[in-house]
């Protein structure tokens, strides 16, 4: 998720609310819609609260976007590990590229955060003889994007291409929200009550919720297209990173060789990943993103169960219920 207090810059302009084609503006003004915590506005379209300010790109790109067989998409609720898992994505795909033996290239997660080197597919990436920086990137294409399950361009539903889905503990998730939106608004006005914004993630309302529902279109997808859809979670790579970013290659189809595995290939990835690494580097220190949010704010705790700091138990014990209650029968447990 990126910011959107101030008017979007200029290579963004399909963001702008001046520019919108007035059948969209008609189509949105049809829409329920709700303010958020910020002072945007979120818009229930096919089932789901989606910001209004990418509402126009979530269209275009459901109309436009082609996706590749070859291309990999990681998916997230906001708030989920993102930033990580994109990370690691990339440092993996292009391993040989960077690795030890061809050290005299610089690692370009050493000066640029994730978010700039992995775009989201819903930020005008949708018009491929639009956008030269879509047609130059080498295959496979690697993209993020929040879109829930239902609402995916029907050309990545039809193609071959692979869906890396990360799921999180909707507790950490809510407080890492909580926090990232508190520090979008102006300073006077602190941060966000926290029972208030619970009150309104609980009726499914935040960006690309209801949390349940994108959480759980994926989950089924994986049971029901396991060589398409890879899903994992926050605290599985947590608990056993090594294992995870393997069994990542394997889904992506590149798997690690014999000697990978002998040489700490995944270790150097994992390092270079980690969250101690990547928020001490300058660029996530002091770095902006394109739309004016800044680096650091992606890289708060990066820690499980952290929820316990700023919710009470009867609050914690109200996500579990609304959870236990929206994924019963399912098999999953967040
Ligand atoms: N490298 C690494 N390892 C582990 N955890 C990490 C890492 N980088 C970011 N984070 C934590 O991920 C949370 C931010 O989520 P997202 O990256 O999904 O945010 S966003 O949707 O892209 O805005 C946010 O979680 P919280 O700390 O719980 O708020 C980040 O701290």
């Amino acid at each position: 998720m990126q910011a959107s207090q101030s008017p979007p810059p200029d290579h963004l302009t399909y963001l702008r609310e001046d520019d919108r084609p007035q059948a969209f503006k008609d189509l949105l003004s049809s829409l329920p819609s709700e303010k958020d915590w910020v002072g945007n506005s979120l818009h229930l379209y096919q089932g789901f609260w989606f910001p209004s300010w990418l509402l126009n790109g979530i269209f275009n790109c459901q109309n436009h976007f082609q996706a590749h067989p070859s291309d990999i998409l990681l998916v997230t609720n906001p708030k989920s590990g993102t930033t990580w898992l994109k990370a690691i994505l990339f440092a993996l795909l292009n391993r040989t590229k960077y690795s030890n033996s061809n050290s005299q290239r610089r690692h370009p997660l050493l000066t640029q955060n994730s978010h700039e080197l992995v775009p989201f597919l819903e930020h005008k990436l949708y018009l491929e003889q639009e956008n030269p920086d879509l047609s130059a990137l080498a295959s496979p294409r690697l993209f993020a994007t929040h879109f829930p399950y239902s609402s995916l361009p029907q050309s990545v539903s039809d193609s071959k291409c692979k869906l890396v889905y990360l799921g999180r503990n909707p507790k950490d998730t809510f407080v890492s929200m909580w926090h990232f939106f508190s520090k979008l608004r102006p300073e006077e006005k602190g941060q966000i009550p926290i029972q208030e914004f619970l009150d309104q993630f609980c009726r499914g309302v935040s960006p690309y919720g209801p949390y349940w529902d994108h959480v759980l279109g994926y989950y089924k997808a994986s049971l029901e297209k396991p060589e398409k859809v890879l899903f994992v979670t926050y605290e599985q790579m947590k608990l056993d990173p090594h294992a995870h970013v393997r069994k990542l290659a394997d889904f992506v189809g590149c798997p690690f060789s014999e000697e990978e595995l002998r040489d700490g290939t995944v270790e150097g990835i994992l390092r270079m990943c980690s969250f101690d690494n990547l928020s001490s580097l300058e660029v996530n220190k002091s770095g902006k993103l394109g739309d004016g949010a800044e680096s650091k704010w992606f890289f708060r705790r990066g820690e499980v169960g952290d929820w316990v700091n700023y919710m009470s138990a009867e609050m914690g014990e109200r996500i579990d219920g609304v959870m236990d209650e929206k994924l019963h029968g399912s098999g999953l447990k967040l």
